[in-house]
């Protein structure tokens, strides 16, 4: 079977609200912090249907045994937040998946160039193949950053069909790099635009994540 990058853009009230109100360039930092948060919360929830690892068992209730579906704590769940706009989303994604290990990854856009380079790295050394990794990126503009990380994820071990992708506004450009490079993977975001500006911003998009979130 020849695999293809799945874009899931959740029609639900909460993601649209949310997005309306972290588009909205009066939104004031703390509650922009709110909205970042609660689409994180919301996407990993859609992002974990399908994805975290369950276990069949039994439970008593106080009148009968009876079947019972719980999430199965031996398989390793990482989330990667892409420093600094992702710690946006870390609160939300991070109370429904409270057994989470958080490896941090620091990641820069140059303004001119538009590369993405690395300032900071807790990645493990490697992933158990069977982790399920959740990658937190609110912006996948050119995709230089979205790119950067998955490689240093997947040298790691981790397996592409396991990771799911949280942003908030996706662009063309790099679903379509995404496309060809990670076809397996899965991309759960609140909405795709229509393109980037000259200077690679994401149209309408939301502006600077990183600095709307942090108030820079
Ligand atoms: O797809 P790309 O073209 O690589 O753009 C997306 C990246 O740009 C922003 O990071 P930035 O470098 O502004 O860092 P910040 O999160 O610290 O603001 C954003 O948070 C993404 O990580
Ligand atoms: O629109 C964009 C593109 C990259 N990074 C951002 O924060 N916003
Ligand atoms: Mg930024």
């Amino acid at each position: 079977m020849v695999s293809q990058l799945r874009v899931y853009v959740p029609e639900h009230p909460l993601v649209k609200h949310w997005l309306a109100i972290a588009r909205d360039e009066n939104t004031p930092t703390v509650l922009f912090k709110t909205a970042m948060t609660e689409l994180g919360r919301w996407l990993t929830y859609e992002a974990a249907r399908h994805w975290l690892p369950t276990l069949d068992t039994t439970v008593k209730t106080p009148l009968a045994e009876c079947p019972a579906t719980l999430v199965d704590p031996r398989v390793p769940i990482a989330i990667v937040p892409i420093l600094r706009a992702g710690l946006a989303l870390l609160d939300g994604a991070q109370t429904l998946l409270p057994l989470s290990s958080i490896y941090h990854l620091g990641l820069a856009r140059n303004e001119e160039t538009l590369e993405a380079s690395c300032y900071l790295n807790k990645l493990p050394e490697s992933f158990a193949p069977e982790t399920r990794v959740l990658i937190l990126e609110p912006m996948l503009a050119t995709g230089g950053s979205i790119l950067s990380a998955l490689g240093e994820i997947t040298a790691r071990g981790a397996d592409p069909s396991l990771i799911r992708v949280i942003s908030i506004v996706a662009a063309p450009p790099a679903l379509q790099k995404l496309s060809e490079k990670y076809p397996a993977l899965n991309i759960y975001t609140a909405i795709i635009d229509e393109g980037l500006n000259s200077k690679g911003y994401i149209v309408p998009g939301l502006g600077d994540a990183g600095d709307r979130a942090f108030g820079t």
